[in-house]
């Protein structure tokens, strides 16, 4: 039997945790969680808000929501759930983890959770910093920079659920928010983070909530971290955590084994329903190392029977041989084209529900224990079909993507959960090789 969360702590007395954090997708929970460990924080992530106290010795919490694209009300809702169950573990100061491509749409589900959690907080200001410089996301100028090219450009106009077609961030969240949304640019971050905090001032005495922040790289991050110690709230993408254990450096446990994992053996198996730009580049190259299945949409629609269990015989017949990729994921025009026959949502939620069913027969019957997902609301299903409850964050595959295994599962799962757009084109390839 795998641990449980109740049964993480260590055998000292624990700690109450410093950072609270709530990440609106499970890649990008695990994303934070992985940066935290690398900035000297004891982390654990759990999935979903845990019915019961918090017993790991740790130093941040990350709850993975799977928020980033249901209704704004329930997003709030679940936000705020997570929020108060951190406040009871003693959490201090708290972070909205969301995707470093500003992942939304002009009904959310951003600004109203930022909202929803500023007001929770009493406070009237906080800052908002999607950039993350080690996967080509930058801000500059309040215009998202991904893969050094607008927002709009870069793919994500193209998202299944998410289409970004503006990279001006000050406008995108303001059409999110009743709050003001004003700028703090990056000729203010090169001059230190007394300079921000001066800056933060003159944007709350003009009367502005949230403010969004250039960071084109590291240490512009690492200013901006400074610049927020004192702010219960902080919104960004996993980029800010690079520079906030520094403000509780002394309080902080000890980290040499931080991203230790105990080895999980098993069959191996990769599961994609990620449309990104970077994920079918690794598709395209996985499947001229091991066999695949491709699992069509509007096939899944006209006979889910026949698709779900013709991809699970695929893989028996494979997996003692090594891993076996099967994914739903499709080009562009393709996702449009189911989108158009099926509905936007629906689509996705078919695929989503394959996905989990898979998942949850080829850990259950085919002894699969090795597990790579692409996608964010793909890992939110398949991690919900597992009876994943946390997990323990390992060594990074690439950045952003670590090893994790799980807690709560009957038995250790050795899980990598990939952010759509993270990842080289080796990526499924290599992660095996790097594994605990
Ligand atoms: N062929 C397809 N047709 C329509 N929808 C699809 C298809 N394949 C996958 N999808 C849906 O597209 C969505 C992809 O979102 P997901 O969050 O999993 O990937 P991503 O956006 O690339 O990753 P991330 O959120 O980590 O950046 C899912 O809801 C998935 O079910
Ligand atoms: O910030 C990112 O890009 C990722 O952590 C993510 O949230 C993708 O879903």
């Amino acid at each position: 039997m795998a641990d449980s969360l109740s049964k993480t702590g260590e055998r000292r007395p624990r700690a109450r945790p410093i950072l609270g954090c709530i990440a609106d997708d499970f890649t990008g929970a695990t994303d934070l969680a992985s940066q935290l460990v690398g900035a000297g924080m004891r982390t654990l992530q759990t999935i979903g808000t845990p019915d019961i106290p918090l017993e790991a010795d740790v130093d941040a919490v990350v709850v993975a929501l799977k928020s980033r694209t249901i209704p704004a009300k329930d997003a709030i809702e679940q936000s705020i759930r997570a929020l108060d169950w951190l406040r009871e573990q003693g959490c201090e100061q708290f972070y909205f983890k969301y995707c470093s491509t500003f992942d939304s749409t002009p009904a959310g589900n951003i600004g109203p959770v930022t909202e929803a959690l500023m007001e929770a907080l009493e406070t009237d200001f906080t800052v908002a910093c999607p950039a993350l410089p080690a996967n080509r996301r930058s801000v500059f100028n309040g215009y998202l920079f991904a893969n050094g090219v607008p927002l709009n450009e870069s793919g994500m106009q193209d998202h299944p659920l998410t289409p970004m077609t503006d990279a001006n961030l000050v406008r995108v969240l303001g059409a999110q928010t009743r709050h003001t949304v004003g700028l703090i640019d990056y000729t203010t971050l090169r001059q230190g983070d007394a300079a921000v905090s001066a800056r933060i001032e003159a944007l709350r005495a003009e009367g502005v909530g949230i403010a969004i922040c250039d960071a084109i790289d590291n240490d512009d991050l690492l200013v901006l971290a400074r610049a927020c110690r004192e702010l219960p709230l902080v919104t960004a993408g996993s980029g800010l955590a690079l520079g906030l254990p520094a403000n509780v450096a002394e309080r902080l446990g000890h980290t040499e084994d931080a991203a230790r994992l105990d080895p999980v053996a098993g069959l191996e198996a990769v599961l994609s329903g990620s449309c990104s730009r970077a994920t079918l580049a690794q598709i395209e190259h996985a499947r001229q190392h091991m066999p695949s299945v491709h699992l069509d949409a509007q096939a899944l629609a006209d006979d889910y029977r026949r698709v779900v269990d013709g991809a699970l015989e695929h893989a028996e017949a494979y997996l003692e041989a090594g891993p076996v990729l099967i994914y739903a994921s499709a080009s562009p025009e393709e996702v449009r084209l189911a989108q158009q026959r099926l509905g936007v949502q629906e689509a996705g939620e078919l695929v989503e529900h394959a996905m989990a069913e898979i998942a949850a027969e080829l850990v259950g019957r085919l002894g699969v224990r090795r597990l790579l997902v692409a996608g964010g609301e793909t890992s939110g299903a398949v991690v919900g079909a597992l009876g994943v409850q946390g997990l323990r964050i390992g060594e990074s595959i690439d950045p952003g993507v670590p090893w994790t295994t799980t807690l709560g599962t009957d038995e250790p799962l050795a899980l990598a959960l990939k952010s759509g757009n993270f990842g080289a084109t080796d990526f499924m390839t290599k992660a095996w090789k790097l594994m605990p």
